[in-house]
């Protein structure tokens, strides 16, 4: 097997000793990745190449010799259903499958459902990256005018929350996704670990770009050029106070990563190029 190295600064010096191990997969693709909309807290579906996506993941795993013990996921489908395929094509279906919205992608607000090439074409390509990957920028706020919104906050999973459905965020900055995913993270993920558990994150581009940033250490500038693919896992190992011993690693064939890498930065492009 091939591996990538990503390299991240906390992780870059390191020569600490490996005590855990996490895996962080984005799903695999979304249905409205063809077309080019931002998703985020709509509940699409995985495309048929985000099912082999998942599928292959699981199958890379169980040839790598991995035994999973939990697999955290979000409320959205996409990401759940990743996780049932990983582990069936793991032949670990047994496995807990814990759901939270604490991982659902950021809320991409008003912008939920526009198309991004033709943000790109409106408004510049730079601007659509910073609204697509800068730390801090919150975006104009969803509200009842727009298509999605009964969609979204009308669903019955988002009355299972652990904050009341009015307190569900509106639109998120990168910032705001660490903030509600780490309490999450510390809480109920870490404890998991610690007590000698092989977890896995099936999460979204942005929800695993914010935990990357924490488990990493990457730099509220660095994190802007930090783009995920979909349907690779990704093999954190962390020492005894959950510090990084070594560069992530995007596991698989490294040349494909690549390429699904500049698929998904190509997406805010007036014209795609792959
Ligand atoms: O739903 C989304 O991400 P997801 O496919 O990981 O769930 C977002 O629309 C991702 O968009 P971005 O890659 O422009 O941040």
């Amino acid at each position: 097997m091939m591996f990538f190295t990503f390299v991240a600064a906390a992780a870059r010096q390191s020569f600490r000793m490996s005590k855990y191990k996490v895996f962080v997969m984005r799903h695999g693709e979304g249905a409205w990745t063809k077309e080019n909309r931002f998703c985020s807290w709509v509940d699409q579906r995985l495309s048929e190449d985000g099912v082999k996506e998942a599928l292959a993941c699981g199958h890379l795993l169980k040839e790598a010799g991995y035994h999973l013990d939990v697999v955290f996921t979000s409320l959205l489908s996409r990401s759940i259903h990743t996780a049932w395929l990983l582990l069936e094509a793991m032949e670990q279906e047994w496995v807990p499958v814990v759901r939270t919205w604490r991982l659902n992608e950021r809320h991409y607000g008003a912008l939920i459902g526009l198309n991004r090439a033709e943000m790109a074409l409106n408004h510049g390509e730079e601007q659509v990256k910073q609204w697509r990957r800068s730390y801090d920028l919150t975006l104009p706020p969803i509200d009842e005018s727009h298509p999605y919104f009964l969609e979204i906050y009308n669903d019955r999973r988002y009355s299972t929350c652990d904050v009341s459905k009015e307190d569900l965020p509106k639109s998120e900055s990168l910032k705001d996704v660490l903030e509600r995913l780490q309490p999450y993270w510390d809480g109920t993920i870490v404890p998991e670990i610690k007590r000698g558990k092989l977890v896995l994150i099936s999460g979204h581009g942005n929800s695993c770009r914010a935990l990357l940033k924490h488990l990493e250490g990457i730099s509220d500038a660095d994190i802007v050029n930090v783009t995920l693919p979909t349907g690779t896992p990704i093999l954190i190992e962390l020492d005894e106070n959950f510090r990084p011993t070594k560069p992530m690693q995007l596991l698989g064939d490294q040349e494909a990563i690549q390429a699904a890498i500049r698929k998904v930065e190509d997406q805010g492009k007036v014209k795609q190029t792959t």
